[in-house]
């Protein structure tokens, strides 16, 4: 399934239990030898909520949330008649996420995902006195960088710029990622703000290199440019593979991803 071209392989764990995920993830993410993607997802029961999702990365890194793959496993579950719910609840490694199901003919086009509040503040994942980092610059190369940390459950860098036509992420993705400042990694997001006021993104991430979306860094990425005086509270992303709509919402502090959620296709592949 995809979700704005943000592609992962998902398993169904109440049938097909997966005993080494982060092997079968690198396995199976490989384009060449395997299936080919940007990773392994596991759809699975809960005792706190209706699903449960793991997800790991495309070198078998487990992350903490991804906002993409909440999209799809709602319309897996609706879809595959494992519920019936429009509004499911799903535990991630980052808490317990709500889905609001938008459905058409039965089948499930697009997901609301309450995405939960944004910390700004994390030690763990940025080394700063503070562990707060709201528009410093970190030089790379010489290049100086002005970024945003927004932690959306995963970790996200956001840097504005103003041509993201100049951005060579294969070379500058990788040394963000792994900076020093980030001692768990971090992903990486450039963002342009377009004439009529969307934020064009282009994401590195964390564990799987260039993607065509990122459901988290696009919600980092509206926080961010908020913070930033960027944009308002409700922002159009438009990412490589598609757009996503997300609202940073003044009563609860919640952020809300909105976007589409699609099967490519089902298959069986020997373990
Ligand atoms: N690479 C991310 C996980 C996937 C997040 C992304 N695909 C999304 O849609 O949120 C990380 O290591 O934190």
């Amino acid at each position: 399934m995809q979700g704005a071209g943000n592609d992962y392989i998902y398993v169904n764990t109440l049938r097909h239990p997966i005993a080494d995920p982060v092997r079968t993830s690198i396995k199976w993410s490989s384009c060449h030898t395997g299936i080919g993607s940007d990773g392994l997802v596991l759809i699975g029961k809960s005792t706190k909520a209706d699903f449960s999702m793991r997800i790991f990365n495309a070198d078998g890194s487990e992350a903490m949330m991804c906002g993409n793959a909440s999209r799809c496993i709602g319309k897996y579950v609706y879809d595959n008649k494992l519920t019936q719910k429009e509004v499911i609840t799903l535990e991630t490694l980052s808490g317990i996420k709500i889905l609001k199901l938008h459905t058409e003919n039965g089948l499930v086009e697009e997901v609301t995902v309450d995405m939960d509040l944004p910390l700004l503040t994390n030690s763990r994942q940025i080394n700063t006195p503070d562990g707060k980092m709201l528009a410093k610059t970190i030089t790379v190369d010489g290049k100086e960088y002005k970024g945003t940390f927004v932690c959306m459950g995963n970790p996200h860098l956001v840097i504005f710029i103003d041509d993201i036509k100049n951005v060579n992420l294969p070379a500058i993705g990788p040394k963000l990622e792994n900076h020093p400042l980030f001692p768990e990694r971090t992903n990486v997001e450039f963002v342009e703000v377009l004439p009529d006021g969307s934020l064009r993104m282009r994401v590195w991430e964390r564990g799987s290199g260039i993607t065509m979306a990122c459901g988290t860094g696009a919600c980092a990425t509206a926080v961010a440019a908020y913070l930033n005086h960027k944009a308002g509270r409700k922002s159009r992303v438009r990412m490589d593979g598609g757009d996503l709509q997300v609202h940073w919402n003044e009563t609860d502090g919640h952020v809300y991803m909105t976007g589409p959620a699609v099967k490519v296709f089902d298959g069986e592949i020997e373990i």
